[in-house]
């Protein structure tokens, strides 16, 4: 056992870089090799490490132990303290006894890899099959306020798919993990290992499916693909405006599978009742299961996103260079993951170990000047109220004329694009509206902007105001 660990080290080492082998492989100790079950027992230090090393080096591991014992083996993590999990990159749903691991193969793994178990392999083709990144797990989505209720609807569907809520709907702005969320749910099903078949696709390539298979007559084949599936995740369902033939080829796969209890999961950018150009019955039918928001992270979880974030990207970030980051930007976790990114390009290519608020000030000049800039809220407020010649307290009453509403939706227009406010905290600004109302508003705005002249020359000369 000593000696299989030994190697596996070295065979490590020479595939990864020193600072992974030592933040994640040395951590690791070999426990026992159970002979009868072909399980190799290995403990991590933390829950943390634990979900980290499993999901990102349990194949490479299990191909060196496959080598040594000339069989294929089995990886079976477990914490330094006790229970036993299986190899899965879900995590949260117990493995039946031998099934698949489903972790990706790493490309750069360069051992030659011995024949899998017949169960890894199908394993692996399903997961090709589901179009799933097995990268967006449970066990790497940080919870928190926001997004707290979406986590718990999303683990309870992939505990009894097709039972509890169906469809699950989550909506929410860019960037705040609905992707994410229904990805783990599609990889927890298929680390179970008992044959579901799951599909992710985007709104976008349903649509091209159905005009494909218009075009090819190929619709039999169509249906019954879709209409076989165990679990369907739907992305951005807002994506249907107006596409008639996909949204009635979409009316029968959703029929076909609620009737049998196979499980749809969809996300979008609103509620089902604020979509847009979507037939009325698909509407009532997205609301028949549970919807759930996900909100903006609040400043503690944007925090806690960039250390994860950081350290699974093996950079040292000091918490309060975390908390600088997230004080200033606010919007979603796209955001933040690509201000982490730019601040540790910035700080190797100047040769800065430690990342420190001034590397952070430096790095993130742009999107910090425009959080920081003069245009507030309450500015947009008052110039669009005197553009339009209301009163600036219309804006946060609950008056609904057009004459006022038209000019109140032109500032929540104005303030998602002009400041970093989240769409609930703009709609805390406009008199405790729901964020569901400003993003109604935003969208409407955007909308009328590209047909309307007049209102598009409007919102240039608010635009170049407010600007300065
Ligand atoms: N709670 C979270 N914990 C860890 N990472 C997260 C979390 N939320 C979002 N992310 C990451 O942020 C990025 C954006 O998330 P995602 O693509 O899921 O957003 P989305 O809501 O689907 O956005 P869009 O509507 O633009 O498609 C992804 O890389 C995702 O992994």
């Amino acid at each position: 056992m000593k000696e299989f660990w030994q190697t596996c080290v070295q065979r490590l080492e020479q595939d990864l870089p020193p600072q992974q082998i030592s933040a994640w492989i040395r951590p690791l100790v070999p426990l026992a090799f159970d002979e009868a079950q072909a399980v190799l027992r290995v403990s991590a230090p933390n829950r943390f490490k634990l979900d980290w090393v499993r999901k990102n080096f349990s194949h490479q591991i299990e191909v060196l132990a496959t080598e040594w014992f000339e069989r294929p083996v089995q990886v079976a993590f477990e914490l330094a303290s006790g229970t036993a999990t299986r190899t899965a990159p879900a995590g949260r749903l117990p493995l039946p006894p031998k099934a698949g691991n489903g972790a990706q193969p790493d490309a750069s793994a360069k051992a030659p890899a011995p024949p899998l178990a017949a169960s890894s392999v199908a394993a692996e083709l399903a997961h090709d099959r589901s179009r799933l990144n097995t990268d967006l797990t449970f066990g790497n989505f940080v919870t928190g306020k926001a997004n707290q209720l979406a986590r718990a609807a999303a683990l309870q569907v992939a505990e009894n798919p097709g039972v509890s809520y169906n469809p699950l709907f989550l909506y929410g702005g860019v960037g705040l993990g609905k992707t994410h969320l229904i990805h783990a749910i599609g990889n927890a099903l298929l680390a179970n290992g008992n044959g579901t078949r799951v599909r992710y696709v985007h709104a976008d390539q349903y649509v091209s499916d159905v005009v494909k298979a218009y075009q090819r007559k190929a619709f039999d084949e169509f249906k019954r693909y879709y209409h076989s599936l165990d679990l369907l995740l739907i992305d951005d369902i807002q994506f249907f405006a107006g596409k008639n033939r996909t949204q009635e080829e979409f009316f029968y796969a959703f029929e076909a599978m609620v009737a049998q209890r196979k499980q749809i999961i969809i996300t979008s950018d609103t509620y089902p009742k604020e979509l847009s150009n979507i037939d009325s019955r698909l509407i009532s039918r997205f609301d028949s299961g549970l919807t759930v928001a996900i909100e903006p992270p609040e400043l503690e979880m944007r925090v806690a996103i960039l250390l994860h974030k950081a350290e699974t990207e093996g950079v040292t970030m000091p918490e309060e260079v975390a908390f600088f980051i997230a004080k200033h930007l606010r919007s979603n976790v796209r955001e933040l993951e690509g201000a982490l990114r730019k601040v540790s390009a910035y700080a190797r290519f100047h040769g800065r170990e430690v990342l420190t608020v001034d590397v952070c000030k430096d790095a993130l000049k742009d999107l910090l000047s425009v959080s920081n800039g003069q245009i507030t809220v309450e500015n947009i407020q008052k110039t669009v109220a005197d553009f339009y010649k209301i009163k600036v307290a219309d804006m946060y009453s609950k008056r609904r004329p057009a004459n006022i509403a038209m000019p109140r939706q032109v500032a929540m227009y104005l303030a998602k694009e002009l400041t970093q406010k989240s769409l609930p905290e703009i709609g805390d600004l406009f008199g405790g509206r729901d964020h569901t109302t400003v993003l109604h508003a935003v969208r409407k705005i955007a909308d009328a902007r590209s047909k309307q002249t007049e209102l598009n020359h409007a919102l240039h000369v608010l635009e170049q105001t407010l600007k300065g």
